[in-house]
């Protein structure tokens, strides 16, 4: 088990009205979800980044989903027609990538289809910027990143109020975090109430990873603690995260699907933890513990309201 003592006191810290009760349901509907995954294997596409693609499709296959990762326009909109939801991972660029992102964001908007954005090193160089404006106005189903991502996606589509506009020193460092998850509490809050006002069904969510997750859909927050600090020593923990995410958000709505997708994490993670010798042993474990750690883990885990 990897939640140590500092942590524990951060837990309670952050908690407001302590975990949500046995029974409450939306942990039936988390249940309901992982169960759904592993019987329907369904499949979510991916257009991501090169160096952990990889890892991404083992984490959907694992947690029993299905993957194909896809990186032109009409391959990408042909294949949206046909999987539940799509990935988009902006961590590595190529020229082509600033029209065909843009093309692909309007496309699934138009189409109604699900996707799954994380940020990846938001913030840093123009041509990442430039795709992740053009997201703007067609957004995501659902925001995953690390919170220095999401406090800069949030300032760079103009969502913050005054207060928050002001230059608070953030800056982009590479594809880690800088920031702790509480201070992109009240971005990733305005970001899935942004994404739930162009969602067709009213619905998104936020998903802000770290030592304890903060999920939001703009009106409920949730906080999960545990985990393993090993998963910031391979890389990819938050790429495949936002594949899977991406894996339930074919069977539930965002909320459930971030919610489900980021406890199944934790709970892999600890019971890799406990069986690694290091990053290379961890990897293989996690992937291990994400094919047999069972629903009630999941569905029982701690979730601090
Ligand atoms: N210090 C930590 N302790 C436990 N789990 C962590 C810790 N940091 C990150 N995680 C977990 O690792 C996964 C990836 O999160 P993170 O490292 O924040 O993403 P990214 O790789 O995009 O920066 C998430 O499931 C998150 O809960
Ligand atoms: C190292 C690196 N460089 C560009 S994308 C990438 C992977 C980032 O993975 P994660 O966000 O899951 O840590
Ligand atoms: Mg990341």
């Amino acid at each position: 088990m990897s939640i140590d003592s500092s942590m524990a006191s951060a837990v309670t810290s952050t908690s407001q009205t302590g975990n949500l009760p046995a029974g409450h349901p939306l942990r039936t509907r988390i249940a309901d979800a992982v169960h759904a995954v592993r019987s329907t294997t369904p499949l979510a596409q991916s257009f991501t980044n090169f160096v952990t693609i990889n890892l991404v499709a083992n984490a959907q296959l694992a947690a029993g989903g299905t993957a194909a990762m896809s990186y032109l326009p009409d391959d990408v909109l042909d294949i949206a027609a046909i999987c539940g939801a799509t990935y988009i991972n902006v961590g590595t660029l190529l020229p082509f990538y600033k029209d065909a992102l843009a093309d692909i964001a309007r496309g699934l908007h138009d189409q109604g289809k699900p996707w799954v954005l994380d940020p990846v090193a938001a913030g840093l160089g123009a041509t990442r910027t430039a795709i992740l404006e053009s997201f703007r106005d067609v957004p995501p189903t659902i925001v995953r990143g690390n919170a220095s991502e999401i406090i800069v996606l949030d300032r760079m589509w103009g969502l913050t109020d005054t207060d928050a506009a002001a230059d608070d020193g953030t800056r982009p460092a590479g594809v880690e975090s800088v920031d702790e998850v509480d201070s992109a509490i009240p971005a990733a809050r305005r970001l899935a109430r942004h994404l739930a006002a162009h969602s067709p069904n009213g619905q998104g969510a936020v998903a802000v990873s770290g030592a304890i997750d903060f999920i939001t859909d703009g009106t409920h927050d949730y906080r999960l603690p545990g985990g393993s600090a090993l998963m910031t020593k391979i890389t990819g923990a938050g790429c495949s995260l936002g594949g899977v995410v991406g894996t339930y958000l074919a069977v539930a709505d965002p909320l459930t699907a971030a919610m489900a997708a980021s406890l199944h994490f934790n709970r892999a993670g600890e019971i890799a933890e406990a069986a690694a010798h290091g990053p290379g042993s961890f990897q293989t474990e996690f992937l291990d513990a994400l094919w047999n750690v069972t629903a009630e883990q999941i569905a029982d885990s701690t979730i601090l309201q």
